[in-house]
């Protein structure tokens, strides 16, 4: 099988990032490459880790260079998806990596992102219950946040197994990558160097809405999640840490257990060893997502670690992966759990 794949916003982090990925990719053969301001310039002066790709020349990003291919890969910035993904046929696999696509309620959209809301596709987290199933023959995903692919997974074994109480405090550190390429003050080195600096504060943060809905169903009633984002400066790489109040009856033992239940079949989620605490250098570049489960008896709370690399299971790793369920080829395929260290 040879699957032809285009991928839009071939300049930016996410681009890259896929494009990374799919040049391991067996089945896969690397067609239309577009960009926006950049189109016209030679990827190899853009994303020059992307060697075997150096020679190849940006288009703009029009109906005309993304047809004729199988999947096209959308890495643009929000809002951007909708008209493109229009344009495209029922056929193609579009995967949709910004969040035009991944809201249910249209409301939670108009608050977060403004803009009129596109609809809702497939959800690209195929671990979390009943999704790999959707994904499968699907040719339109929403590639999920980078922030919610960390605590959704983090958090949704101890609503499942009814050990927690409807409500997160969720704080999290984020590389800079997660903010794009494009040029933004508060990203210049002198601003992000050598301080963690908080963001998104207070319920603002547009990531929450998506928190709420993927981990509400679990709980059996809507999930309050208080989210707080700091950005460290380190290029890539999320750790989460997520604390909900335990019901009544929980211990470190059934806490335990139940993630070793949820997790014991996905090839991508590791349940560290007991004592071990998820690192982002452990997942760098890689498409693992490192966990970690404590039950804080004094507090009367659990508490779950997760390490993700935001690029990779964060965006372009977790694209790939439902990609390959929507088009029946083995989920692993191109994907790699090994990390960089140190
Ligand atoms: N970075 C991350 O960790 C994650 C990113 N995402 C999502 O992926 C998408 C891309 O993000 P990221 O790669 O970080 O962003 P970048 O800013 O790095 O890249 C944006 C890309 O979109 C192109 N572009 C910019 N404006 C337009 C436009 N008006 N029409 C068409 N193309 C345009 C740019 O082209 P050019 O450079 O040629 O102008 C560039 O290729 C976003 O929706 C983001 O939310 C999702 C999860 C994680
Ligand atoms: C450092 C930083 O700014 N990170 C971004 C997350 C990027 C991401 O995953 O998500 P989207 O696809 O939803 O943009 C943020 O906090 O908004």
């Amino acid at each position: 099988m040879v699957v032809r794949v285009a991928v839009a916003g071939a300049s930016g982090y996410a681009g890259g990032e896929v494009l990374r990925l799919l040049l391991s990719h067996p089945e896969v053969e690397i067609g239309a490459l577009t960009g926006h301001s950049n189109a016209g310039q030679l990827l190899g002066g853009l994303q020059p880790h992307l060697v075997p790709l150096a020679g190849r020349t940006l288009e703009a990003t029009t109906p005309e260079a993304l047809a004729g291919h199988d999947v096209v890969f959308l890495a643009l910035p929000h809002g951007q998806s909708a008209a493109v993904a229009a344009q495209l046929g029922d056929d193609v696999l579009v995967v949709d990596m910004g969040a035009d696509h991944r809201l249910k309620d249209s409301a939670d959209w108009d608050r977060f992102y403004g803009a009129p809301h596109a609809g809702t596709w497939p959800y690209g987290l195929p671990e979390l219950p009943g999704h790999r199933a959707a994904l499968a023959g699907t040719r339109r995903i929403a590639v999920p946040g980078c922030f919610p692919t960390a605590v959704s997974l983090a958090l949704y074994p101890a609503y499942q197994a009814r050990l927690a109480e409807p409500e997160a405090v969720i704080v999290a550190a984020t590389g800079t990558s997660g903010a794009g390429k494009a040029l933004k003050p508060h990203l210049l080195g002198s601003e992000v160097m050598g301080t963690v600096t908080p963001y998104g504060v207070g319920g603002v943060h547009r990531h929450t809405p998506e928190m709420v809905q993927n981990l509400s169903p679990f709980a059996g009633e809507r999930v309050c999640v208080s989210f707080t984002a700091n950005l460290v400066p380190m290029p890539r790489g999320i750790l989460a840490t997520c604390s909900a109040k335990a019901l009544p009856g929980t211990t470190a033992e059934s806490l335990r257990a139940a993630y070793e239940k949820a997790y014991a079949d996905e090839p991508f989620v590791r349940l560290l060893p007991e004592g071990v605490w998820p690192t982002t250098k452990s997942v760098y570049g890689s498409n693992a997502v490192h966990l970690q489960v404590a039950h804080d008896a004094s507090a009367g709370r659990i508490i779950a670690i997760s390490a993700i690399d935001n690029l990779t299971k964060g965006t372009a790793g977790g694209a790939v992966q439902s990609m390959n369920i929507a088009l029946g080829l083995p989920e692993t395929l191109g994907l790699s759990t090994i990390g960089v260290a140190p």
